[in-house]
């Protein structure tokens, strides 16, 4: 960020952004991303786009269009067949983060934070540890392998759940959670790496109308303060109420790449096609 930004509080600088007054920062560039799982189906072609921090967009589109393995792409839980993803840090040099491997995809990762569709909790483990459990990547093998934790660490995951009000529950072991409240519990395992990108996956998918507005509320905050945020939705109305800005993938392929209000029912006809009655 330049110095003149520097010295704008986080929110003013946020809601300046939206309203496109200021430069926007790019934290990501995909160019001509391709993906193929085998020799006969490409999921993925060529996907550009540039991702700008703060930004809070929704990726939509029908079901089997790509989405997920979008994300999965970006984040390298899935490898890219070919293409760019340049990574642009505040600290550091930019680089090409697709062909990574080992340590240095670890660390992509926690720059790249992910909370996937199934939250990918550990059941039997408590509440603070599974949070912690998003430490492991940044931790030595030795200390990993036997959850030494720091002290730091503890306080950070402690000061997210208490964000999420989810410190009541600390103790509790993962799997007696209600649906939201593990996808909290996921969030704060993401965030505790200190991620410049957030990812979501269909994060509200499984959660009633209370906890759907919840947690997309979370996501709106994250985004506020600065952190990219991509999340996975299956509702244009939630888009049209949270996201900055959205994108259209249909058949592997963005076709639609702007501001929600922007989505007209043509461009909603050529996303989903027979199943535009379906949408909510
Ligand atoms: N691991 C995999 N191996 C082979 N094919 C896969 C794999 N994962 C996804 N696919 C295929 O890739 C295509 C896109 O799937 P993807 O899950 O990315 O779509 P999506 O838009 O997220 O769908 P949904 O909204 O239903 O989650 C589908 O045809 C799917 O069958």
């Amino acid at each position: 960020m330049n110095s003149a930004l520097a010295e704008i509080s986080e929110d003013h600088y946020s809601s300046l952004h939206q309203l496109n007054t200021v430069p926007k920062q790019k934290v990501l560039s995909v160019s001509h991303l391709r993906k193929s799982y085998n020799a006969h189906q490409t999921v993925l072609h060529d996907i550009s786009f540039d991702l700008h921090r703060g930004e809070m967009v929704g990726v939509i589109g029908r079901s089997g269009a790509g989405k997920s393995t979008l994300l999965h792409v970006l984040n390298g839980t899935h490898s890219a067949t070919s293409g760019e993803i340049n990574s642009f840090p505040e600290v550091g040099t930019p680089r090409d983060v697709s062909r990574l491997k080992g340590r240095a995809l670890n660390q992509w990762r926690s720059e790249c934070g992910m909370i996937f569709q199934d939250f990918c909790l550990v059941p039997r483990l408590d509440v603070l540890t599974n949070v912690l459990l998003g430490r492991l990547s940044q931790t030595s093998t030795l200390k990993s392998l036997f959850k030494v934790f720091t002290d730091e660490d503890r306080a950070r995951a402690i000061a997210l759940l208490e964000w999420l009000n989810m410190l009541p529950h600390a103790l509790q072991r993962a799997e007696t959670l209600s649906g939201g409240q593990m996808q909290r519990v996921a969030i704060c395992r993401a965030l505790i790496q200190n991620p410049s990108i957030l990812l979501a996956d269909e994060p509200v998918a499984s959660l009633d109308p209370k906890n759907t507005q919840r947690i997309m509320g979370v996501l709106r905050e994250v985004s506020e303060q600065g952190i990219s945020v991509m999340v996975n939705l299956h509702s244009v109305e939630l888009v049209k109420e949270y996201c900055t800005r959205v994108i259209g993938v249909s058949q592997g392929r963005i076709v639609f790449d702007d501001h929600p209000s922007r989505l007209t029912q043509d461009v909603l006809q050529i996303l989903y096609g027979d199943e535009i009655s379906q949408l909510h």
